[in-house]
């Protein structure tokens, strides 16, 4: 996969089964991590854990659940952005500390782990994993603190970087988000039960109601007994950036991100692209599943039919078994298959979220001409990605960001497509509803700039 996707964080509170219906949030969240994936519930009486590598469907059993009691927990799915696919970096973490239980989870990355992480074991801390989330639970329990919650902000104000987190204690249940939101934390809730979502298509599967985003630099608290949720804002005030890729590529569409559908975000970056880039062309075709909305966009800006001339293979999973002899493109075939007979003889409008390092659009444009296609015309629903992410998504290296060393003429050459054009910066700050009263001022555009909001340290 050229682009990988990052964590999925669900948390719940007053809720008789609260382990279940995490599990069937993290089942909702699978596409943001498929590494690993993690429980911890809270009965009054302890917490408990389970976690481990592999999808969610994998790493719970009944079994396992009825091990998670309690009316309170959170969940993560994990896609490792520090540390690597490892066992021992699964989330939620557990330690018995200061502050007695504390479990964490978190979807983001730091960017200054190694600092921090050398200051604390200088310290004599020992670390069981080599996680950047393990060093937030670890500067929560060495905090010149005397509560559990000025910890915990005492933590996240050395904490640089990208992090929507959730911590369960034997008290309460908090979210946190950075100042800058780089990465979305959704509150909802049904009749006194709160949850906390990475995406709200979490919440209409265990029927929760999306009220609202946790800000960024917000810090809410949900008591475990009787009490208030309280809010906080400990954190300087900076000017937000959440990151704009959630509503390109890594959401589900069916989501509310940012309290924005990103159905809705999509489709409108298709219209523009098919505004800017009009073809004369007899069929639009997405490369499914994350092209689709912004094909639809086109096409209904454009008048030209709309097609899945394009089929995606829905139980592939992140490997399978090569074939001994070699096949050409058997990565890209297994998932995805022409459909000749809506091909043949047609000139294609191609469309896709975004081009990483153009080895996969290559490959989807030679097998729709095999297919027939007479030509192949190729639409990108973003800018070009010339820059890493460095927080919270595991992009490829600068130097194999097809766009940071190619130009457009070069790329379309080497996707062999007729036509290639690109959603520019200026729209995409449209279909965001950013007015850009200053340049890119209200999201995280950093892959298509080289902006980083938070210079990174590591
Ligand atoms: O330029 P490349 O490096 O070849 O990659 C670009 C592709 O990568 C992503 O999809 P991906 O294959 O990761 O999975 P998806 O099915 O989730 O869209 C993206 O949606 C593009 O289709
Ligand atoms: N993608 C993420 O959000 C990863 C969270 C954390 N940085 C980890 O690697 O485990
Ligand atoms: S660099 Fe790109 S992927 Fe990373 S947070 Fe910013 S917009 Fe999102
Ligand atoms: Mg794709």
């Amino acid at each position: 996969m050229p682009f990988r996707d990052e964590c999925g964080v669900f948390g719940i509170c007053h809720q008789a089964e609260a382990s279940r219906q995490t599990y069937l949030g993290l089942y909702a969240l699978q596409h943001r991590g498929q590494e690993a994936a993690g429980i911890c519930s809270g009965d009054g009486q302890g917490l408990h854990l389970h976690k481990a590598q592999g999808y969610v469907a994998d790493v719970f059993t009944e079994a396992a659940l009825d091990a998670l009691p309690g009316d309170a927990a959170i969940g993560h799915t994990r896609y490792s952005t520090t540390g690597g696919n490892v066992a021992s970096a699964a989330h939620p973490f557990l330690i018995h500390g200061r502050f007695g239980q504390v479990s964490l989870c978190h979807n983001g990355n730091l960017t200054n782990t190694e600092v921090l992480r050398a200051k604390l074991i200088a310290d004599g801390h020992t670390f069981t994993s080599p996680s950047d989330s393990e060093v937030l639970l670890a500067l929560i329990n060495r905090a010149q603190a005397d509560t559990l919650e000025d910890a915990v902000v005492s933590a996240l104000r050395q904490a640089e970087g990208a992090f929507s987190l959730l911590i369960l204690t034997e008290d309460a249940l908090i979210a946190a988000r950075d100042p800058h939101g780089f990465r979305p934390l959704a509150m909802g809730h049904a009749g006194d039960t709160t949850a906390f979502s990475s995406e709200t298509c979490a919440f209409d599967l265990v029927g929760m109601t999306y009220d609202r985003d946790v800000e960024p630099g917000e810090m809410v608290v949900v008591p475990r007994g009787q009490g208030q949720i309280r809010s906080r804002f400990p954190l300087p005030r900076v000017q937000a950036k959440p990151c704009v890729f959630e509503h390109i590529y890594f959401a589900r569409p069916d989501s509310l991100v940012y309290g924005r559908s990103v159905m809705v975000a999509r489709r409108e970056m298709g219209r523009l692209l098919a505004l800017r880039h009009p073809v004369e062309a007899d069929l639009v075709v997405p490369v499914p599943d994350s092209g689709v909305s912004a094909a639809l966009g086109y096409s209904e800006q454009s008048g030209i039919p709309f097609d899945f001339g394009i089929i995606r293979n829905h139980y592939v999973g992140r490997t399978f078994i090569e074939p001994k002899q070699n096949i050409r493109s058997f990565g890209v075939k297994v998932k995805l298959n022409p459909v000749r007979h809506l091909l043949a003889g047609k000139r294609v409008v191609l469309v896709d979220d975004s081009i990483v390092r153009g080895t996969t659009s290559k490959k989807i444009v030679q097998m729709v001409r095999e297919a027939g296609a007479k030509e192949v015309h190729m639409r990108i629903a973003c800018p070009p990605t010339t820059h890493s992410c460095f927080y919270g998504i595991d992009t490829p290296k600068r130097q194999h960001l097809i766009a940071s060393y190619m130009s457009l003429k070069e790329i379309t050459g080497f996707v062999e497509a007729d036509t290639l054009g690109y959603l520019d910066l200026k729209d995409l700050e449209t279909c965001m509803g950013d007015d850009g009263a200053e340049a890119g001022s209200g999201f995280c555009y950093a892959c298509f700039t080289g902006n980083y909001p938070v210079a990174p340290h590591d």
